[in-house]
């Protein structure tokens, strides 16, 4: 099978949904569920940060998110880990710069799984896109309480730069994301948006996922 084609890539971009066991309030199970009926289009299982599951937990927490991935058809990205990803046969990774090569991923998974790298400036841009990535993640955009270690605040500059640089490789804007905000990051270039806490932190999840939806196919807030 082939590599996933570029506007295909773009449209699964547009409300992807980062969540593990630690950000949730409701159970993950219910969290991604709800965040599924509100329309979102792609889901990174991100098991990190203090009190996160390891060993058999993992594995089941991550087989009981990828069933209901499958019921809903939304593909399912695993973050960092492609011994996890491979286990529960996920439809892509999601690495960083700290994390293995996207090379590497590339060759171990083959041409018909995403890869997704996070990347900071241009030159990590452009490695990325060497080594066999089908979207960039690029953040953090906005001041973030959900990565303890993440780089510095970048501002919606940061994809400008990218897109002026030349490059149209399908992104996601991430990093302190909210209903409010997002606008700017779609309009400096990105073609969606990726969300941790405004969804798996709210109210009403299926109302939330559905409001980013609508503002990123609109490109306008709600009246
Ligand atoms: C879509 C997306 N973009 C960026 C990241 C961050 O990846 P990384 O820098 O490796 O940090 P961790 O998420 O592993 O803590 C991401 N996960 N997803
Ligand atoms: C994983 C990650 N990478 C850069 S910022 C971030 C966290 C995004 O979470 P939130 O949407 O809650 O700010
Ligand atoms: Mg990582």
């Amino acid at each position: 099978m082939k590599r996933i084609d570029s506007e295909d890539m773009r449209k699964l971009l547009k409300v992807y949904f980062i969540m593990g066991s630690v950000n949730c309030r409701l159970s993950p199970a219910e969290t991604l569920s709800a965040a599924a009926d509100g329309g979102i289009t792609l889901f990174q299982f991100r098991e990190k940060g203090p009190g996160a599951l390891t060993g058999a937990a993992l594995l089941e927490l991550g087989q009981q998110l990828r069933a209901i991935c499958r019921d809903k058809r939304i593909p399912f990205i695993v973050n960092d880990d492609l011994e996890l990803a491979v286990a529960l046969d996920a439809d892509g990774v999601h690495v960083g710069q700290d994390d293995l090569p996207a090379r590497t991923i590339r060759q171990r998974l083959g041409e018909h799984k995403i890869i997704g790298v996070s990347a900071h400036n241009p030159a990590e841009a452009q490695q990325a896109i060497a080594d066999g990535a089908d979207y960039l993640g690029v953040g953090p955009v906005y001041p973030t309480s959900s990565k303890d270690d993440a780089e510095a605040v970048q501002g919606t500059a940061v994809i400008d730069t990218l897109r002026r640089s030349g490059l149209n490789i399908p992104l996601v804007g991430i990093g302190g994301i909210t209903l409010g905000n997002a606008l700017p990051v779609i309009r400096a270039g990105a073609d969606g948006i990726s969300v941790i806490s405004a969804i798996a932190g709210a109210e009403d999840i299926r109302e939330t996922a559905r409001a980013f939806g609508r503002i990123i196919q609109s490109g306008m807030l709600p009246e």
